[in-house]
Protein backbone atom coordinates (compact mmCIF):
# COMPACT_ATOMS: atom_id res chain seq x y z
CA UNK A 1 0.00 0.00 0.00
CA UNK A 2 1.32 3.28 -0.96
CA UNK A 3 -0.10 6.32 0.60
CA UNK A 4 1.07 9.84 -1.16
CA UNK A 5 0.64 13.51 -0.55
CA UNK A 6 1.33 15.82 -3.38
CA UNK A 7 2.18 19.42 -3.09
CA UNK A 8 2.17 22.72 -4.75
CA UNK A 9 0.40 26.38 -5.11
CA UNK A 10 -2.83 26.80 -6.27
CA UNK A 11 -1.87 25.79 -10.33
CA UNK A 12 0.77 24.03 -10.18
CA UNK A 13 -0.77 21.79 -11.67
CA UNK A 14 -1.66 18.98 -8.90
CA UNK A 15 -4.81 17.80 -10.35
CA UNK A 16 -4.01 17.24 -13.93
CA UNK A 17 -0.98 15.47 -13.15
CA UNK A 18 -3.19 13.04 -10.22
CA UNK A 19 -5.18 12.36 -12.93
CA UNK A 20 -2.58 10.69 -15.05
CA UNK A 21 -0.72 9.33 -11.52
CA UNK A 22 -3.71 7.51 -9.58
CA UNK A 23 -4.60 4.95 -12.81
CA UNK A 24 -0.78 4.67 -13.36
CA UNK A 25 -0.41 3.14 -9.39
CA UNK A 26 -4.01 2.38 -9.00
CA UNK A 27 -4.06 4.68 -6.21
CA UNK A 28 -7.07 6.62 -5.33
CA UNK A 29 -7.33 10.24 -5.85
CA UNK A 30 -8.78 12.59 -3.08
CA UNK A 31 -8.36 16.20 -3.66
CA UNK A 32 -10.27 18.29 -0.75
CA UNK A 33 -10.94 21.32 -3.56
CA UNK A 34 -13.12 18.70 -5.66
CA UNK A 35 -14.72 17.61 -2.90
CA UNK A 36 -15.36 21.01 -1.64
CA UNK A 37 -16.40 22.13 -4.69
CA UNK A 38 -18.97 18.87 -5.24
CA UNK A 39 -20.58 19.69 -1.59
CA UNK A 40 -21.24 23.04 -3.20
CA UNK A 41 -22.85 22.67 -6.27
CA UNK A 42 -25.30 19.62 -4.28
CA UNK A 43 -25.62 22.48 -1.55
CA UNK A 44 -24.94 20.21 1.42
CA UNK A 45 -24.10 21.69 4.54
CA UNK A 46 -20.61 20.61 4.15
CA UNK A 47 -20.36 23.04 1.16
CA UNK A 48 -22.09 25.98 2.56
CA UNK A 49 -19.69 26.05 4.93
CA UNK A 50 -16.87 25.52 2.84
CA UNK A 51 -18.14 28.17 0.30
CA UNK A 52 -17.59 31.16 2.64
CA UNK A 53 -13.96 30.60 3.13
CA UNK A 54 -13.06 29.12 -0.24
CA UNK A 55 -14.61 32.34 -2.36
CA UNK A 56 -11.93 34.23 -0.30
CA UNK A 57 -9.16 32.04 -0.99
CA UNK A 58 -9.10 31.15 2.78
CA UNK A 59 -8.43 27.88 3.96
CA UNK A 60 -11.77 25.78 5.61
CA UNK A 61 -11.16 25.45 9.18
CA UNK A 62 -9.13 21.86 9.96
CA UNK A 63 -12.00 20.57 12.25
CA UNK A 64 -14.30 20.86 9.27
CA UNK A 65 -11.41 19.51 6.35
CA UNK A 66 -9.76 16.57 8.46
CA UNK A 67 -13.22 15.11 9.72
CA UNK A 68 -14.19 15.10 5.38
CA UNK A 69 -11.28 13.31 4.50
CA UNK A 70 -11.22 11.12 7.41
CA UNK A 71 -14.54 9.96 6.11
CA UNK A 72 -13.63 10.03 2.44
CA UNK A 73 -10.84 7.79 3.01
CA UNK A 74 -13.07 5.08 5.14
CA UNK A 75 -15.51 5.06 2.07
CA UNK A 76 -12.89 3.51 0.24
CA UNK A 77 -11.47 0.41 2.43
CA UNK A 78 -10.77 -1.78 -0.38
CA UNK A 79 -8.32 1.10 -2.11
CA UNK A 80 -4.36 -0.01 -3.08
CA UNK A 81 -3.31 3.30 -1.60
CA UNK A 82 -4.25 6.91 -2.06
CA UNK A 83 -3.20 10.25 -3.16
CA UNK A 84 -3.89 13.03 -1.28
CA UNK A 85 -4.07 16.20 -3.18
CA UNK A 86 -4.73 19.81 -1.34
CA UNK A 87 -4.58 17.86 1.67
CA UNK A 88 -2.43 18.30 4.24
CA UNK A 89 -2.55 21.87 3.94
CA UNK A 90 -1.51 22.88 7.39
CA UNK A 91 0.58 21.07 10.56
CA UNK A 92 -2.55 20.09 12.26
CA UNK A 93 -4.02 18.42 9.42
CA UNK A 94 -0.82 16.46 8.67
CA UNK A 95 -0.15 15.71 12.09
CA UNK A 96 -4.02 13.91 11.63
CA UNK A 97 -3.66 12.32 8.69
CA UNK A 98 -0.28 10.75 10.52
CA UNK A 99 -2.36 9.68 13.59
CA UNK A 100 -5.29 8.37 11.32
CA UNK A 101 -3.21 6.62 9.19
CA UNK A 102 -1.57 5.14 12.34
CA UNK A 103 -4.24 4.15 13.82
CA UNK A 104 -4.92 1.89 10.13
CA UNK A 105 -1.39 0.29 10.87
CA UNK A 106 -0.79 2.56 7.28
CA UNK A 107 2.04 5.58 7.01
CA UNK A 108 2.33 7.88 4.37
CA UNK A 109 4.99 6.58 2.10
CA UNK A 110 5.92 10.17 0.08
CA UNK A 111 5.16 13.53 -0.49
CA UNK A 112 5.78 15.26 -3.77
CA UNK A 113 6.13 19.36 -4.34
CA UNK A 114 5.60 20.55 -8.03
CA UNK A 115 7.36 23.64 -7.84
CA UNK A 116 6.77 26.48 -9.82
CA UNK A 117 7.13 30.19 -10.22
CA UNK A 118 4.31 32.27 -8.62
CA UNK A 119 3.73 35.11 -11.49
CA UNK A 120 3.63 31.62 -13.82
CA UNK A 121 0.85 30.20 -11.57
CA UNK A 122 -1.04 33.64 -11.42
CA UNK A 123 -1.01 33.59 -14.77
CA UNK A 124 -1.84 30.29 -15.18
CA UNK A 125 -5.05 30.96 -12.85
CA UNK A 126 -6.56 33.81 -14.61
CA UNK A 127 -6.01 31.78 -17.74
CA UNK A 128 -8.34 29.04 -15.87
CA UNK A 129 -10.89 31.17 -14.26
CA UNK A 130 -11.73 32.42 -17.50
CA UNK A 131 -13.62 29.00 -17.85
CA UNK A 132 -13.47 26.82 -14.87
CA UNK A 133 -16.30 29.21 -13.23
CA UNK A 134 -14.26 28.97 -10.00
CA UNK A 135 -14.93 32.60 -8.37
CA UNK A 136 -11.13 32.11 -6.66
CA UNK A 137 -9.67 32.01 -9.91
CA UNK A 138 -11.70 35.00 -10.98
CA UNK A 139 -9.92 37.62 -8.95
CA UNK A 140 -6.06 38.22 -8.13
CA UNK A 141 -6.20 39.52 -4.82
CA UNK A 142 -8.19 36.07 -4.25
CA UNK A 143 -6.04 34.55 -6.14
CA UNK A 144 -2.58 36.42 -4.17
CA UNK A 145 -4.51 35.53 -0.85
CA UNK A 146 -4.24 31.64 -1.51
CA UNK A 147 -0.55 32.49 -2.08
CA UNK A 148 -0.23 34.34 1.28
CA UNK A 149 -2.24 30.87 3.03
CA UNK A 150 0.03 28.62 1.22
CA UNK A 151 3.24 30.46 2.43
CA UNK A 152 1.81 30.83 5.80
CA UNK A 153 0.59 27.88 6.54
CA UNK A 154 1.07 25.22 4.18
CA UNK A 155 4.61 26.10 2.93
CA UNK A 156 6.15 24.67 6.62
CA UNK A 157 5.03 21.12 6.31
CA UNK A 158 7.71 20.86 3.76
CA UNK A 159 9.94 20.54 6.92
CA UNK A 160 7.46 18.54 8.30
CA UNK A 161 8.15 15.86 5.82
CA UNK A 162 11.85 16.89 5.08
CA UNK A 163 12.41 15.77 8.54
CA UNK A 164 10.84 12.63 8.00
CA UNK A 165 12.99 11.75 4.66
CA UNK A 166 9.59 11.95 3.15
CA UNK A 167 10.28 15.18 1.10
CA UNK A 168 10.39 14.99 -2.61
CA UNK A 169 10.29 18.41 -5.38
CA UNK A 170 9.70 17.97 -9.03
CA UNK A 171 10.30 21.21 -11.43
CA UNK A 172 6.34 21.82 -12.50
CA UNK A 173 7.33 24.13 -15.40
CA UNK A 174 7.04 22.62 -19.08
CA UNK A 175 4.87 20.63 -20.78
CA UNK A 176 1.92 18.71 -19.18
CA UNK A 177 4.00 15.64 -20.47
CA UNK A 178 7.47 16.54 -19.34
CA UNK A 179 5.64 17.05 -16.13
CA UNK A 180 4.42 13.81 -16.21
CA UNK A 181 7.60 12.12 -17.00
CA UNK A 182 9.33 13.76 -13.96
CA UNK A 183 6.99 12.80 -11.48
CA UNK A 184 6.69 9.18 -12.70
CA UNK A 185 10.73 8.77 -12.54
CA UNK A 186 9.83 9.86 -8.76
CA UNK A 187 7.29 7.60 -7.81
CA UNK A 188 8.79 4.26 -9.66
CA UNK A 189 11.45 5.22 -6.71
CA UNK A 190 8.97 4.09 -4.16
N1 LIG B 1 -6.81 20.79 3.05
C1 LIG B 1 -7.55 21.90 2.99
N2 LIG B 1 -7.71 22.66 4.11
C2 LIG B 1 -8.45 23.75 4.07
N3 LIG B 1 -9.05 24.23 2.98
C3 LIG B 1 -8.93 23.53 1.84
C4 LIG B 1 -8.18 22.32 1.78
N4 LIG B 1 -8.24 21.83 0.52
C5 LIG B 1 -8.98 22.70 -0.20
N5 LIG B 1 -9.41 23.73 0.59
C6 LIG B 1 -10.22 24.88 0.16
O1 LIG B 1 -10.54 24.73 -1.23
C7 LIG B 1 -9.94 25.78 -2.02
C8 LIG B 1 -9.55 25.22 -3.39
O2 LIG B 1 -8.67 24.14 -3.23
P1 LIG B 1 -8.00 23.44 -4.50
O3 LIG B 1 -9.01 23.05 -5.48
O4 LIG B 1 -7.05 22.41 -4.00
O5 LIG B 1 -7.30 24.60 -5.24
P2 LIG B 1 -5.94 25.27 -5.42
O6 LIG B 1 -4.85 24.38 -4.93
O7 LIG B 1 -5.92 25.50 -6.89
O8 LIG B 1 -6.08 26.52 -4.62
C9 LIG B 1 -8.80 26.29 -1.15
O9 LIG B 1 -8.44 27.62 -1.48
C10 LIG B 1 -9.43 26.17 0.23
O10 LIG B 1 -10.35 27.19 0.50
Amino acid sequence: MINIVLFGKPGAGKGTQAEFLKDKYNLTHLSTGDIFRYNIKNDTELGQLAKTYMDKGDLVPDEVTIQMLQSEVDKNPQSAGFLFDGFPRTLAQAEALDRFLEAKGQNITATVALEADDNILVARLLERGKTSGRPDDQDEEKIRNRYQEYNEKTAPLMDYYKAQGKFHAVNGIGTIEEVTERLTNVFDSF
